[in-house]
């Protein structure tokens, strides 16, 4: 265990895949002088040589971070994915090794939101297989198998904050609306919730998906599932490339089932742009592929660079744990008094009172105290109005249980 106190100009920010310069003005304006920016995604020896003495490093979609990746970064405080999805990332390792990891839950669904309902358009009317031939000279002036939006039906699959927005966008071209989530969720507008997800693929002319990666949504429309949508109908995915079944999904689009597709993320991605992207749906003119971009939008990108270097920064130098998805939320207000510790630890029985015993027998006033837990951690911060000693630091770190101890001082 590697217990680290906060001063800003000692912090190393190792910052990959690109991510905004609004992160970088955040962590400046915060007394960070040394942040590493890198532009693509980073794997393997590179990855650990560059995150071996980060404190905090901020990763989008495509960085891996495994136990065994988390194990070389010994110096880690907080992880920041400058993205939605947190599944690149071990989150119970981290949380073992007493490391927050932040998100930004809404900055870019807008931007998701946008590019599908442009998709559900271009899809509708044939434009991919128009625009793909007439690249190659080709012309193909006809209305065969082109329609409005206006009067069909859109299935949303995972009826959360992106598939909500596109549920409303949807209506004002005249779509009706269908959606199907595991969680009971307010319809808005017209929108109608399936018992099913079966009924909704049999009625839906469009489905969208915009669920989470979890071990449940894994290859969740395979090929009995895509059996099950409408004849000539169309599949969105700008979710995670493992809710769909590649292969199957393009033995629906070579018999003419599906009339076509719009394929954002895939189940393996190019690491960087230098990289070859291959699919077995590269050879469809009828499929709209996008290299997972629904969320690059430079407002997104901005607006999520400063959210989660906030929050890194609100967790380094305060304490506050916002927007972490693997730890307990706790909101501290200003610091009372000289020091604030911040504890975390396993959530098991006595921790609390071995704390307060050592302050106790060190004669130091509490000034103000707050716990957070949750089913696996204990996050405790202590403001007291003195210095605390080397060996009371110490003795708070060798209390059974303790994972990071570090103090704050005004
Ligand atoms: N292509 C891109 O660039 C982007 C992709 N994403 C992806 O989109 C996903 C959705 O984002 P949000 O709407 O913001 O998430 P959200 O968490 O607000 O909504 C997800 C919804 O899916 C539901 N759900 C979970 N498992 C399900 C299942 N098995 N069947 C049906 N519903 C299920 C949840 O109950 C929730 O309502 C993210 O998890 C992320 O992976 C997000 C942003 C950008
Ligand atoms: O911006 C990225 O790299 C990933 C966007 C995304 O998929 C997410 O926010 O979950």
């Amino acid at each position: 265990m590697i217990d680290e106190a906060f001063h800003p100009e000692t912090m190393k920010c190792v910052l990959l895949e690109g991510i905004h310069a609004s992160a970088v003005s955040v962590f400046e304006s915060h007394g960070y002088t040394h942040v590493e920016q890198h532009a693509t995604a980073l794997s393997g020896d590179a990855l650990n040589a560059a995150i071996a003495d980060a404190h905090i490093i901020g990763i989008r979609s495509r960085t891996h971070l495994t136990d065994a990746v988390l194990a070389k970064a010994e110096h880690l405080l907080a992880i920041g994915c400058f993205c939605i999805g947190t599944n690149q990332v071990d989150l119970t390792a981290a949380a073992r090794r007493g490391i927050p990891v932040f998100n930004a839950p809404f900055s870019n669904t807008r931007s998701v939101a946008e590019l599908v309902l442009a998709e559900i358009i271009m899809l509708l009317r044939g434009i991919p297989e128009k625009n793909a031939t007439q690249h190659r000279g080709g012309w193909m002036k006809h209305a065969t198998g082109a329609h409005e939006a206006r009067g069909k039906t859109l299935g949303i699959i995972g009826y959360g904050h992106i598939g909500t927005q596109i549920g409303i966008l949807a209506e004002q071209l005249g779509m009706s609306v269908l959606f199907h989530d595991i969680e009971s969720r307010l319809a808005l507008g017209n929108a109608r919730a399936m018992p099913t997800l079966d009924a909704l693929l049999a009625q839906a002319d469009v489905v969208s998906l915009h669920v989470p990666d979890t071990a449940a949504t894994q290859n969740l429309i395979d090929a009995d599932r895509l059996a099950q949508m409408k004849p000539g109908s169309h599949l969105i995915n700008a979710s995670r490339g493992t809710v769909v079944d590649i292969d199957a999904l393009a033995k629906a689009l070579a018999s003419g089932h599906l009339r076509g597709a719009a394929i954002d993320v895939f189940p393996q991605e190019p690491g960087g742009n230098s990289d070859t992207f291959t699919s077995p749906l590269t050879r469809f003119d009828n499929v709209i592929l996008t290299p997972h971009i629904g969320g690059s939008t430079l407002e997104a990108q901005e607006n999520i660079g400063t959210e989660v270097a906030t929050h890194l920064m609100r967790y380094g130098q305060n304490g506050s744990v916002l927007m972490a998805v693997n730890f307990p939320e706790l909101s501290l207000p200003v610091q009372h008094g000289a020091t604030r510790i911040l504890h975390i630890h396993r959530n098991v029985p006595g921790v609390l009172a071995k704390i307060n015993d050592i302050f106790s027998a060190a004669g130091i006033n509490i000034e103000a105290q707050y716990l957070q837990t949750g089913p696996e951690l204990g996050y405790a911060a202590i403001d007291i109005d003195a210095a605390l000693s080397a060996e009371d630091l110490k003795r708070l770190r060798g209390i059974e249980g303790t994972l990071r101890c570090r103090t704050l001082v005004r």
